[in-house]
């Protein structure tokens, strides 16, 4: 079987013309622009990428964008009196501090600090709750992006059983929480797990998201089963050339799943195509509007 590549590129291409028209219509009925905030504090060199892409989407979503570049020593005191401000701040709907922070901040206490009502990243612990109850509110970007391509591949996710591997906060633990929300039955893997290889062959449904470049392999995975990988790691080619790969071994797990999304242009455009939804909803919720 070979499998059908799931673009992640158009289908967020797609979502940000919707968003777009949703966020046109919120400012010519409300005269609301949906305002994301970006607060960074250091160099990272992956999130030079990650920051880019998100530029150049508020822009293509009709979205306004406050970004905060601080020098890696900023102080802890610091950057929570930013996120105070901007939960102050009426033109601010969405708050997302860049991870991982420098080591000399506390992030539990700086993300514990963003309002919940402007935490489109859904890291806060009152979302993360809300998310394992079933109440509405903020949803990981990452699992959300996730959640999308699969219910484009496979739209009734009962009787399917999904493995995650990886169990952050950020991606494997909300990721397993909407899978079983969708009627999935749901294993989550880690590095403890035994017998790895043999618990993804049982995955109708396997979602990679270690930061272990190619760990996935051609027999980790059941044959048509829809593969998502969440990892982006940059690695060195033999040749000496800088390389982006996922969790997956792409070119032979392609040749065994149904389905299977590419690193670059699978899950990662997808991460900021929710991220501009997510403060989308935040905005009309603040203008009590409905989307
Ligand atoms: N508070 C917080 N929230 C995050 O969501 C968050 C974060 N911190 N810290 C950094 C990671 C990383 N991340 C990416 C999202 C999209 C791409 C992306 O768009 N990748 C493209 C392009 C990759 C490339 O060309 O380098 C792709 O996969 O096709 C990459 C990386 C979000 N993160």
């Amino acid at each position: 079987m070979v499998a059908s590549v799931i673009d992640g590129k158009k289908i967020a291409n797609e979502l940000h013309v919707e968003i777009r028209a949703k966020a046109d219509a919120l400012a010519a009925s409300h005269g609301v622009v949906p305002g994301l905030a970006v607060v960074l504090v250091g160099e990272d060199p992956a999130s030079a990428v990650y920051v880019r892409n998100k530029v150049k989407a508020t822009a293509e979503c009709g979205l306004k964008s406050f970004e905060f570049k601080l020098p890696a020593e900023t102080s802890e005191a610091e950057v929570l009196g930013i996120v105070e401000r901007l939960n102050k701040d009426p033109d601010v709907h969405g708050i997302l501090v860049q991870l991982p922070l420098p080591k000399h901040i506390d992030s539990d206490k700086v993300l514990g600090l963003i309002d919940p009502d402007k935490d489109v990243d859904g890291f806060h612990p009152l979302n993360a709750g809300r998310l394992s109850v079933g109440l509405p509110g903020f949803v990981p970007c990452t699992p959300r992006g996730s959640a999308i391509l699969i219910e484009k591949v496979q739209p009734d996710l009962s009787g399917l059983h999904a493995v995650v591997i990886g169990r952050s906060n950020i991606v494997g633990k909300p990721m397993a929480q909407l899978l079983l929300q969708k009627n999935a039955t749901v294993t989550i893997a880690h590095s403890r797990t035994k017998d790895l290889p043999a618990v993804c062959r049982t995955a109708d449904i396997l979602v990679a998201a270690v930061g272990r470049p190619e760990m996935v392999k051609a027999d980790w995975v059941k044959p048509g089963a829809i593969v998502i990988d969440v990892g982006i790691n940059r690695i060195t080619t033999p040749e000496g050339k800088g390389k982006l790969v996922g969790d997956v071994a792409y070119a032979e797990c392609a040749e065994v799943a149904g389905a299977i999304t590419p690193v670059p242009g699978g899950v990662g455009p997808m991460t900021i195509a929710c991220l501009m939804l997510n403060t989308l909803d935040s905005a009309y919720r603040a203008a009590g509007a409905t989307v």
